[in-house]
C-alpha cells in the first residue's frame, strides 16, 4: 500500500508523491539537533536509462538522494550479482571487515515505479528498498524537480510521512523539517570515506588468466565499485585491496606493479590523510585514479578540487580525449571536478567533458600517473570508455611483470 509521502528541500520546495520501500520517517522524528543524517542527503538527478541497481549500490552515491530523469523504474527487478558495493562475497577473508550495506543512497525519487511482476529468483525495487531500509517516493514531478536542481543547484532535502497523509505536512511539521534541514552538513567539507569501503587489507586469490596475468597491482579502496575489481580481473590483474587509512608505505611494502584509486564519496579536499598517501605513491609506482581517486591525484600533485553545480550523473555523458579529439559516451557521478587553472605544469588534460569542457581525466606521463573522471567500469554500460583500463596497464613497464618471452 502506498503512503502519501514528501520530499522536502532545504528551500521549502515540497514534492508530494507516493512512498515505496521503507517508509520515510515521521517529521517528529527526525530529531532536530541530532539528526542521524541517513534521512536527508544531496539530492541529484541521474540521467541513466537503465541500471538503477548499480546507481543505489554505487558507494559514491552515498549521502545523496537519487532521482532519475527516465520516468519509467524497477521493470526488470533486483539481483544481487549485480551489486557495485557491499561484501565482496568469498573475497573477504573475514566478513567484519566487509561493508555490510550493499544500498547507498539515502532515498530514490521517481516519476513512475513498476510494481509489476520480476524475473524468477530476483525482486522487485519496491520490496529490494524496503529490505535495505531505503526510502522511496514515485508519482513525483521529477521532470521539474531536475529542471530546479538544473537551475538552482544541488541542494539537500528528506523524504518524509505526514503525521496526517490526507491533510499533507502541517505548518508545525514544516517547521520541524526546515530546522532539521539546517542543521544537516551538506556534501561540502564532508567526509564520507570512512563509512565505506573495506576495513582490512585482504587479497583476491583467484585462478587469472588475461593479457596482464603476472601483474599485481594494488586497489586503494575509498569506496571502490566491484566492477572496477572485475575488469581488472577479467585482464589477468591479482588484486590486493587496502582500506582508505592505508598510508604509502602499507601499499609500497606490498610490491606492486602498480595502484588504483578507487572512486568514492563525498568531498576530496577534506581527504587530507588519503591525499597524503597519494603523494607518497607518485613517482614511486604507476598511480592511476577513477573518479574520486582522479581528485585526489589531482590534489597530491597540487591542484584543487571545485564543487559543481549540480555534477554529472548518468550513463549517457560524452567525453573528448585530448590526444585524439575522439568522444565517446561514458558513466558518471561526480558532484566535485578539477580546476583547470591550478593543474601544475607537467599534468596535462587528458580527457574534457564535451558538453560544459570541465576535465574529465589528467596524465602524467613522467610520473606514470593517468587518471579519469569518468567510469570505465560503467556498470552497467556503455562501454566505450573499457580500453582506459589497458591504457592504465600499459603504463607499467612489460618487463616489470611479464615472463620473459
Ligand atoms: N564517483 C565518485 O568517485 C565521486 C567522487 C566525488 N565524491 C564527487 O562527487 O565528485
Amino acid at each position: 500500500m502506498s503512503v502519501r509521502t514528501c520530499l522536502v528541500l532545504e528551500n521549502g520546495s515540497i514534492y508530494n508523491g507516493k512512498g515505496f520501500g521503507y517508509p520515510a520517517p515521521l517529521p517528529r522524528d527526525l530529531e532536530p539537533g541530532t539528526p542521524s543524517f541517513s534521512n536527508a542527503g544531496e539530492v541529484v538527478f541521474n540521467t541513466a536509462m537503465v541500471g538503477y541497481h548499480e546507481v543505489l549500490t554505487d558507494p559514491s552515491y552515498t549521502g545523496q538522494i537519487i532521482t532519475m530523469t527516465y520516468p519509467h523504474m524497477g521493470n526488470y527487478g533486483h539481483l544481487d550479482d549485480w551489486n557495485e558495493s557491499g561484501p565482496l562475497g568469498e573475497d573477504c577473508q573475514d566478513s567484519s571487515s566487509c561493508d555490510p550495506r550493499p544500498v547507498k543512497a539515502a532515498g530514490f525519487v521517481l516519476r513512475s515505479l513498476y510494481r509489476g511482476p520480476v524475473p524468477k529468483g530476483r525482486i522487485t525495487l519496491d520490496e529490494y528498498l524496503n529490505r535495505h531500509e531505503i526510502p522511496g517516493i514515485t508519482d513525483v514531478d521529477t521532470r521539474r524537480l531536475t529542471l530546479e536542481i538544473r537551475d538552482g543547484g544541488a541542494v539537500n532535502a528528506v523524504l518524509v510521512r505526514p503525521e496526517n497523509p490526507a491533510l499533507g505536512l502541517s505548518p508545525d511539521e514544516i517547521n520541524m523539517i526546515s530546522s532539521y534541514l539546517e542543521s544537516f552538513p551538506g556534501m561540502l567539507g564532508r567526509n564520507l570515506v570512512r563509512d565505506v569501503g573495506t576495513s582490512l587489507k585482504f587479497s583476491r586469490s583467484r585462478p587469472l588468466e588475461g593479457s596482464y596475468a603476472g601483474m599485481r597491482l594494488a586497489l586503494y579502496d575509498c569506496g571502490t565499485k566491484a566492477n572496477i575489481i572485475r575488469e581488472l580481473e577479467k585482464l589477468g590483474c591479482e588484486i590486493t585491496v587496502y582500506p582508505s587509512d592505508s598510508s604509502a608505505r602499507d601499499i609500497l611494502n606490498g610490491k606492486h606493479h602498480g595502484v588504483l584509486v578507487s572512486n568514492g564519496p563525498g568531498d576530496p579536499q577534506v581527504l587530507q590523510d588519503q591525499i597524503a598517501t597519494v603523494k607518497g605513491l607518485i613517482g614511486n609506482m604507476p598511480v592511476f585514479g577513477i573518479c574520486l581517486g582522479h581528485q585526489l591525484i589531482a590534489e597530491a600533485l597540487g591542484a584543487r578540487t571545485y564543487k559543481m553545480k549540480f555534477g554529472h550523473h548518468g550513463i549517457n555523458h560524452p567525453v573528448r580525449d585530448e590526444r585524439t579529439k575522439k568522444v565517446f559516451v561514458t558513466s558518471q557521478n561526480h558532484g566535485f571536478a578539477v580546476d583547470e587553472k591550478t593543474l601544475p605544469s607537467g599534468t596535462q588534460v587528458w580527457f574534457r567533458n564535451a558538453n560544459d569542457l570541465s576535465i574529465e581525466g589528467i596524465r602524467n606521463d613522467e610520473l606514470s600517473v593517468l587518471t579519469a573522471q569518468f567510469h570505465p567500469e560503467s556498470a552497467p554500460g556503455p562501454y566505450d570508455s573499457h580500453w582506459i583500463f589497458q591504457a592504465f596497464l600499459d603504463a607499467v613497464p612489460r618487463e616489470a611483470w611479464a615472463e620473459p618471452a
